[in-house]
């Protein structure tokens, strides 16, 4: 289904919105995730211990669970999480980093599945083995290219019925049915660590804000993510300085400039 606002429009009522966004993600992308949120106008809380999870799930406008650095406490955290999101309507995020490399990786990541998230946002290679296929995934990072995960996308997208968001090179999101290319970022995105996690709990910003529009609010983070990211490697000498450029255009970036630049295409 097409959004029937602009991805501007999103990021407007996003910022407006400032929504809180529940992110238990790893310890890795924790800080710049939560940077990625403030600057973009959202409001972070890394809450990921069982007993309070579940508890602030209900308090929290959507929920967004990342395995990269996974324990059995942490999945009890996310499970309890999912269930109490689910159970009071609000949207969730998975994001199933390197799922692929350890059995105890692959079964977390299959009790989520079974937990039905809305949205799941992996690179390629984590998109191609979800959906069953053989991926070149070396640890967290993608040796596929996005062109070769689309199919699969599609097929998860189906199976779980939710939005399906595959990054890389050129992002691709679909809901099993429609489909878009976005186009953008920079090759010095995969060369900071977390960029992909921190987009994950960018996404769940927006669907807080779009909860009946999933599929929009899906393509107007990445969207958000691929101009800011265009912004920032102008003039950036390397990961280095395009890491905390990356966080100063996240916050200029404004709802007209997004809709202006955003190349977004039907796929
Ligand atoms: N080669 C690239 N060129 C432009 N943007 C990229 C490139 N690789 C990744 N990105 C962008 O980096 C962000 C994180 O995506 P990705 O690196 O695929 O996630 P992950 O970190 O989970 O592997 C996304 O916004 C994506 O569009
Ligand atoms: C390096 C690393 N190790 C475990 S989680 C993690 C971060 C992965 O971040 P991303 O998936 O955004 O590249
Ligand atoms: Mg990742």
């Amino acid at each position: 289904m097409q959004s029937k606002i602009t991805s501007g429009a999103m990021l407007k009522a996003m910022r407006e919105k400032s929504p809180l966004v529940q992110c238990i993600t790893n310890y890795v992308a924790m800080n710049i995730a939560a940077n990625v949120l403030l600057a973009s106008g959202a409001s972070p809380a890394m809450v990921h211990a069982a007993e309070e999870a579940g508890e602030f799930a209900g308090i929290a406008n959507a929920l967004t669970i990342n395995i990269g650095t996974l324990s059995t406490q942490w999945i009890d955290g996310m499970q309890t999480a999912a269930k109490a999101a689910n159970a009071a309507g609000k949207p969730w995020v998975l994001d199933p980093v390197a799922h692929y490399a350890t059995a105890f990786r692959r079964n977390a990541v299959a009790d989520l599945l079974a937990l039905e998230p809305t949205i799941i946002r992996g690179n390629a290679s984590e998109i191609i083995a979800l959906a069953g296929g053989e991926s070149r995934g070396q640890g967290v990072d993608s040796r596929d290219p996005v062109e070769q995960a689309e199919d699969s996308a599609r097929r998860l997208a189906e199976r779980q019925r939710a939005v399906v968001a595959v990054t890389g090179a050129v992002d691709f999101v679909t809901d099993g049915e429609s489909a878009v290319r976005i186009q953008g970022g920079s090759a010095l995105m995969p060369q900071v660590t977390a960029l992909g996690c921190s987009l994950t709990c960018l996404v769940g910003a927006f669907a807080a804000t779009a909860p009946e529009d999933i599929f929009g609010a899906t393509v107007a983070a990445l969207a958000t993510f691929a101009v800011a990211g265009e912004d920032a490697a102008l003039g950036a000498a390397g990961p280095g300085s395009f890491s905390w450029r990356f966080l100063d255009a996240l916050a200029a970036i404004d709802a007209e400039t997004l809709d202006a630049r955003a190349r977004v295409s039907v796929a």
